[in-house]
């Protein structure tokens, strides 16, 4: 599985791989985002410009509530130890030199989306890689809410629908692949991260 993940990388500035988890390790990532959200706990997100922190919904309408390295949960400790063996791979066989990665999880109401933007904020960012899980069992067509990365191939751009289904891991370039969420017409759920080319500090948005 990592192997093609790798290759796909390396060729196109992104992979797709399902069934990352089991779909019942997915659900119960699902379930303990479900109760950070009860318990109050995900905040709208922000956009970094010119390191100034803004609420915009015009851009981003999730709201998200990060993950805690030293406070996990059963099931996000899973994930974590997961992505944990993903980056290892990644620093063995694509020469880079991942040191830390950071995720959060994210919730897109009905109605919002995150327009086409680059996950690098600002030069300063040690953005390698960006991964996102998808909690989403039961999405069908007319959802909304799928994954739209732009390829820039041979001067031409193609973009690629990622539909945002339960199991389902994309990883992408953070420097280069532009991006948007399309428009969510049900709530839609995930877990966001980076892997970073330092160790992390306390960078949070
Ligand atoms: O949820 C997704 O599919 C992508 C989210 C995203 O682009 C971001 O949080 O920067
Ligand atoms: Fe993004």
């Amino acid at each position: 599985m990592l192997d093609a993940i790798a290759d796909s990388l390396a060729i196109n500035s992104y992979a797709i791989i399902d069934n990352f988890l089991s779909d019942e390790e997915a659900m119960d990532c699902l379930a303990v985002l479900r109760e950070n959200k009860e318990d109050g706990n995900f905040k709208k997100a922000g956009i970094g410009t010119l390191g100034m922190h803004q609420i915009d919904k015009s851009i981003r309408g999730d709201e998200i509530k990060w993950l805690d390295n030293n406070n996990l949960s059963p099931a996000s400790q899973v994930y974590m130890d997961q992505v944990e063996s993903m980056m290892r791979f990644f620093n063995r066989t694509l020469f880079l030199s991942l040191k830390d990665f950071e995720c959060h999880f994210a919730h897109y109401p009905s109605g919002t989306f995150y327009k086409r933007h680059l996950d690098l904020l600002k030069l300063s960012d040690h953005r390698k890689l960006s991964f996102v899980f998808y909690l989403n069992p039961d999405w069908k067509e007319g959802d909304g809410g799928e994954l739209l990365l732009y390829l820039q191939e041979n001067g031409t751009e193609r973009t690629v629908v990622v539909n945002p289904l339960l199991g389902r891991l994309v990883v992408f370039r953070s420097e280069i692949l532009e991006h948007e969420v399309a428009l969510a017409n049900k709530s839609r759920y995930s877990i966001t991260g980076w892997m970073l080319d330092q160790y992390k500090g306390t960078t949070f948005l």
